[in-house]
């Protein structure tokens, strides 16, 4: 593959609001890319899930000025057609664990899946790049630590755990976020970026 060595005028930032996202993209992308971070409520957007995640590193990039990389992440059920999808945070917090069990109630069909759109946006004028992952499972009563988000109701298919029963690392190996940010790493060694290291212009 042929190396571009695109010159970034610094290296990408990842923007995000929640503390939990970026721990696992740090523990996950490790010494691979090299990135900042920066805390920023972002608009919660509605529409189609990859849509909103483009429309997030746009708002983003143009925050920041330089390249950016952002992602949203959806908890779709199969027996509602995908939804929550983009509005679990709401769901969540309105309804929490039970009630989202309590939706699934009236259907035999308990399969879902986690869903993370990752974009980069190289700057304010670029179109994003977005990168998909995905993990089948099922939703089923609330179960481990309730650390983060709607881990203890999600079960991935082959497993006895949920995502908040198991160890991170595993988590980590099989999860939406890990496979969409293999798919980020692939990109960043084909394009071979460089940064431009020293003071922000
Ligand atoms: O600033 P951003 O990055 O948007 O962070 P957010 O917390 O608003 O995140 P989203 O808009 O992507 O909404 C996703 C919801 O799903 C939750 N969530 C995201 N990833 C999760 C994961 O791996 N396990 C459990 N819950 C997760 C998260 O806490 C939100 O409630
Ligand atoms: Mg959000």
């Amino acid at each position: 593959m042929a190396n571009r060595g695109l010159v970034l005028s610094r290296p990408v930032t990842f923007v995000t609001g929640n503390p939990k996202k970026l721990e696992e993209v740090r523990s996950i992308l490790g010494q691979s890319i090299p990135f900042l971070s920066l805390k920023l409520d972002l608009p919660e957007l509605q529409g189609e899930p990859e849509d909103i995640s483009k429309e997030k590193a746009r708002l983003a990039a143009k925050e920041i000025e330089g390249p950016v990389l952002v992602e949203d992440t959806c908890l779709c059920f199969n027996a509602l057609k995908g939804l929550p999808g983009p509005y679990i945070k709401w769901f969540l917090q309105k309804i929490g664990h039970e009630g989202l069990n309590n939706l699934l109630m009236a259907y035999e069909d308990k399969s879902a899946y986690a869903l993370c759109i990752f974009s980069l946006a190289l700057g304010p004028d670029s179109e994003p790049i977005t990168f998909t992952g995905k993990t089948p499972g099922k939703i089923v009563p609330p179960r481990g630590p309730n650390d983060f988000g709607w881990d203890p109701i999600f079960q991935p298919d082959g497993y006895e755990q949920t995502y908040a029963e198991m160890p991170k690392e595993e988590k980590n190996k099989i999860s939406h976020r890990s496979r969409a940010l293999a798919l980020v790493k692939s990109h960043f060694s084909e394009a071979g970026y460089t940064f431009q290291m020293g003071s922000p212009s």
